[in-house]
């Protein structure tokens, strides 16, 4: 169940894991609109961090650049401290913890209500990558068939030109699916027995989405999720 703070506050700590495609990105906006939980993601916090040049940017990206993952350390020293900012929010964490060590972290400093977790298959996920685009600086992400920008090439926001990334080539994406399935699987049995894992398999986000948001609905109280979509919007 959701933590109790006081008589009036609940707080819901969720995260979403998938494979790179999967749609962790679009199905946690849809959430954050939804039940007001405070998206964080850990792609966009480096990015952040990167263009802002601090210490921890500086070395992340050297290993974003070729394609590794962040060392664990550097990512919870990150991230750990980013939460304990937010003890009056309820959050839904995407694209951390992606190894075991991070999970451990993560259980140490907070209880988690729910993980869930997408699993997309390949061919589904080859398809999608190679339509997307991003905006580089703010990490928005557009599809050319399934979302895409209002204006061909551009961001919506913004209106800066749109960028396909070198690692949604179909070579590189195997090796990255392959990579994220050897590191995920011991965070996802970690999860499976403390019981809170719910795992949704479908080749379309707007299939999915309709089964997490009643799990959500069940899960958030309504005063909750509106008391919440008010202090983030
Ligand atoms: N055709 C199609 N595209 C989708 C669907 N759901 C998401 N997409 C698109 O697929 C791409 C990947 O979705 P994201 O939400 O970025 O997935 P992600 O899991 O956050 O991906 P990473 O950032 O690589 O971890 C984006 O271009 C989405 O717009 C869907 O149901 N059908
Ligand atoms: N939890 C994490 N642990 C290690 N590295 C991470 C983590 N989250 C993000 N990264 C690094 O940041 C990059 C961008 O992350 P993200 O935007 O989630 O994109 P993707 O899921 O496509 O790899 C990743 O490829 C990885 O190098």
């Amino acid at each position: 169940m959701a933590q109790k703070l006081d008589d009036t506050k609940l707080l819901f700590r969720a995260v979403i894991m998938g494979p790179p495609g999967s749609g962790k990105g679009t199905i946690s906006e849809r959430i954050a609109r939804g039940f007001g939980l405070q998206h964080l993601s850990s792609g966009d916090f480096l990015r952040e961090n990167i263009a802002s040049n601090t210490e921890a940017g500086v070395l992340a990206k050297t290993y974003i650049e070729k394609g590794l993952l962040v060392p664990d350390h550097v990512m919870t020293r990150l991230l750990l401290p980013r939460l304990e900012e937010m003890t009056c929010h309820s959050w839904l964490l995407d694209g951390f913890p992606r190894t075991l060590a991070q999970a451990e972290a993560l259980n140490s400093s907070c209880e988690l209500d729910l993980v869930i977790s997408l699993n997309i298959p390949l061919e589904t996920l080859k398809e999608r990558l190679s339509h997307r685009w991003i905006h580089q600086a703010s990490g928005r992400v557009y599809n050319m068939c399934f979302n895409p920008p209002r204006v061909q090439g551009v961001d919506d926001i913004t209106g800066e030109p749109l960028i396909q990334q070198d690692d949604d080539k179909p070579e590189a994406l195997v090796a990255r699916l392959r990579h994220y399935k050897d590191v995920a699987k011991p965070v996802i049995d970690v999860y499976k027995a403390k019981g809170i894992l719910h795992t949704f398999s479908d080749t379309d986000t707007d299939r999915i989405w309709p089964y997490i948001s009643s799990l959500l609905s069940a899960k958030i109280p309504t005063d909750i999720a509106d008391a919440q979509r008010a202090s983030t919007h």
